[in-house]
């Protein structure tokens, strides 16, 4: 028998297929470990837009935990969309009880299109609650912003406020780049050790970026259940996101899929 790596993505299906757990899926594919999923939600969405929601009842997502943990050995878990309070609240309350190894928040809280996949009494609690469990933290910029109540207007504003989120339980922050204007995208990784990593690189001038952080979140887990450093797995995550937004596929119409399939150069 081989051995493999094996992950859980806590996330909202896509029914376009982009975004949510649809794109988790497929990078832990590419990157060859074994995922599980807990499905959150159901989304009727495309690349145009959401435009249907129905998040799983939270007894659901207790029994699709214990399914899992039951049987199989996971090593890392990432959590996507989780769309309000009591999703949130099941999904804590399951990761408190169960030992899934490194876990990821990305704290997904809008769809590129505009629409909320979280709602705003359900902040709080992402907060205070799932935070304090992740090994590293995803927020866009956006996010970032939303959680700190703050503006990060500039590079150092950036690294003020993941220490904030740091302090406020994350072992590790990354905030991803995505949303900011300019030629260049630059994340920014504050480890536990205290160390700051900036990673910048190209802006591919695209509205084609559905499932941008998810991918990237979902790299993240897969790495860290292979059992690498955060400092090893973002230049080869930057490359692969850089190639596969550039090298676009011609699904849908609006805010189009990446390209999972994409060859990456060293
Ligand atoms: N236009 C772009 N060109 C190059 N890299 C990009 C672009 N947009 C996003 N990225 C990169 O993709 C990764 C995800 O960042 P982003 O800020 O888009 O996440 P996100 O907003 O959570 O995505 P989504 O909500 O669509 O899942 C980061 O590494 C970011 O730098
Ligand atoms: C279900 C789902 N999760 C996450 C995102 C963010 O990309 C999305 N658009 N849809």
């Amino acid at each position: 028998m081989h051995k493999i790596p094996q992950v859980v993505t806590i996330a909202g299906v896509d029914a376009s297929g982009g975004a949510g757990l649809n794109a988790d899926l497929r990078t832990f594919d590419r990157l060859g470990v074994y995922s599980a999923t807990v499905v959150t939600g159901l989304t009727a969405q495309n690349t145009l837009g959401v435009q249907e929601m129905l998040p799983t009842p939270p007894d659901m997502i207790a029994a699709q935990f214990k399914s899992i943990a039951d049987d199989l050995d996971i090593q890392a878990a990432k959590t996507g969309a989780l769309f309000d309070l009591d999703r949130v609240k099941a999904v804590v309350a399951a990761l408190e009880d169960v030992d899934f190894g490194f876990l990821v928040v990305d704290p997904v809280m809008v769809a590129k299109g505009g629409a909320p996949l979280l709602s705003a009494d359900a902040i709080e609690l992402v907060k205070t609650a799932l935070l304090p469990l992740a090994t590293v933290i995803t927020p866009n910029l956006l996010e970032a912003q939303t959680l700190l109540q703050a503006e990060l207007p500039t590079p150092e504003a950036v690294s003020v406020g993941a220490h904030v989120l740091q302090a406020l339980g994350a072992k590790n922050v990354l905030i991803k780049g995505g949303h900011q204007a300019g030629p260049q995208v630059a994340d920014f990784l504050l480890l536990a050790d205290g160390s700051e990593h900036w990673y910048r690189s190209e802006r591919v001038d695209t509205v084609r970026t559905h499932g941008t952080g998810d991918t990237l979140a979902a790299y993240l887990t897969a790495g860290l259940a292979k059992g690498q450093a955060l400092t090893d797995i973002m230049p080869a995550a930057k490359r692969f996101m850089t190639a596969a937004i550039k090298e676009s596929i011609e699904v849908g119409h609006g805010h189009g899929p990446l390209n999972h399939w994409v060859e990456v150069s060293k």
